[in-house]
């Protein structure tokens, strides 16, 4: 096999499966440092005596410099203007120092010291939870970048073969991560005396781990180069800055922007608060109340790919994307209902939930591709995901406050 990768990396299958593993692990790395938090929620209230607002607020933080700063349409540009093998090992050093200053604030702060400042008003917030959620933003910045920068390099080795199936499989990967963030975090902080820094500590390790696998796909697309260079066949359109007017320009782009903002609003955050809502709703015990959200990822890990593949042989991505939007209707309506609150309704609303959220990446990610020029794909991805960002960073926001404004129990 090795021969044979050595050989021809254009045209080796092995080479570009390798690929796709390698750039997918790293990236199942960053989403298990995503959520890594989110089962630990009732820890932190217990030991840090955070609330819902806290909690929510450090989760909007995820979007504070991706949008704010527009750090996530430079890091577009980088990519589109540097190559993937620099933003990749760009965005995996910058996670790692945002998730190390999140690791600190947990960690190590006095969970009972303020801070007071000015915006919009004067402010006063604990400083644990501002210090964990300017870490986590730019945790954030790294990990939308890594994930801009695989959509491309997936795109790179895939394109005129089985596109939509490799990216659903690097989907699929990425909802590994999102299933261990859900199951193994308080297993861990419990085993180590109720410790929450441990499984951030774990996640770093893991990401580590990650850039290794990184490093190996580096190697391999450096030889794709070469390999195209000799044959007089190097990419030589350039991204300019102005390219970016020529994306806005096309209509389908906005349609995949917006249903992304909405879909994925509605998605993540559930993902946040799922426990909570199976505790609180559905009255499910504490130590199994990470099992039904954890199905979510767990549906999505086979569903994703079948329906990548069956996008690659048959197309109908739009009906895919329509479908899979109704879906997420009705199950929010049903979570919403208040009479619908057996634990059994729980978990068929999420198996409902999984099947929504495979369709639509399954569709939306390889349709992007299809309108955008290659040299141009890193903005528009990045241009996408920032529109979604604004979802990613509102919405819990809105959810904690709603939670303490208006939760039947306390915090
Ligand atoms: N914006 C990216 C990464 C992400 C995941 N969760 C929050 N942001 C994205 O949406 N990637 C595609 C996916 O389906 O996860």
């Amino acid at each position: 096999m090795v021969e044979k990768i050595q050989r021809k990396m254009s045209e080796s299958r092995s080479a570009r499966w390798i690929v796709l593993l390698m750039v997918s692990l790293t990236m199942m790395c960053g989403y298990f440092l995503t959520d890594v938090l989110a089962p630990l929620k009732g820890l932190l209230i217990e030991l840090f005596h955070w609330d819902n607002t806290d909690f929510g607020l450090f989760n909007s933080g995820y979007g504070w410099f991706n949008i704010f700063l527009l750090m996530l349409i430079f890091g577009g540009m980088v990519l589109d203007k540097l190559g993937a093998r620099f933003t990749g090992v760009l965005s995996v050093g910058v996670m790692l120092v945002g998730i190390g200053i999140k690791y600190y604030a947990i960690g190590f702060m006095d969970p009972s010291r303020t801070v007071d400042f000015w915006f919009f008003g004067a402010q006063t917030l604990k400083a644990q939870v501002l210090a964990a959620s300017l870490g986590y933003a730019l945790f954030a910045v790294g990990y939308e970048t890594i994930g801009i920068t695989a959509n491309k390099i997936v795109v790179r080795w895939f394109k005129g073969r089985e596109l939509a199936f490799a990216l659903g499989m690097n989907v699929a990967f990425a909802r590994m991560g999102t299933f261990l963030a859900l199951a193994l975090p308080l297993p861990i902080a419990k085993a180590f005396g109720n410790s929450v820094s441990t499984p951030i500590l774990f996640g770093m390790i893991l990401l580590l781990l990650g850039f290794l696998t990184f490093l190996v796909y580096i190697v391999m697309d450096r030889r794709l180069d070469s390999e195209r260079a000799q044959e007089g066949l190097a990419d030589d359109e350039r991204f300019r800055f102005r390219d970016i007017f020529s994306i806005f320009r096309i209509r389908a782009f906005w349609y995949i922007a917006l249903l992304c903002l909405l879909f994925y609003a509605a998605v993540h955050p559930f993902v946040k608060f799922a426990v909570d809502l199976v505790v609180q709703k559905f009255g499910v015990a504490g130590e199994y109340s990470g099992l039904i959200p954890s199905l979510l990822p767990v549906g999505t890990l086979v569903l994703t790919p079948l329906f990548g593949s069956i996008y690659d042989r048959r197309g109908k991505g739009a009906s895919m994307m329509i479908w899979g939007a109704l879906m997420l209707v009705f199950v929010y309506a049903g979570f919403a209902i208040p009479w619908v609150d057996h634990w059994a309704a729980a978990v068929v609303l999420v198996i409902i939930l999984g099947v929504a959220f495979s369709l639509v990446p399954s569709a939306m990610w390889p349709s992007v591709p299809k309108i955008i020029p290659e040299h141009e794909l890193g903005t528009a991805y990045a241009l996408i995901f920032w529109v979604q960002n604004w979802g990613l960073a509102g919405v819990p926001l809105l959810i904690g406050w709603a939670l303490d404004k208006w939760g039947t129990l306390p915090p």
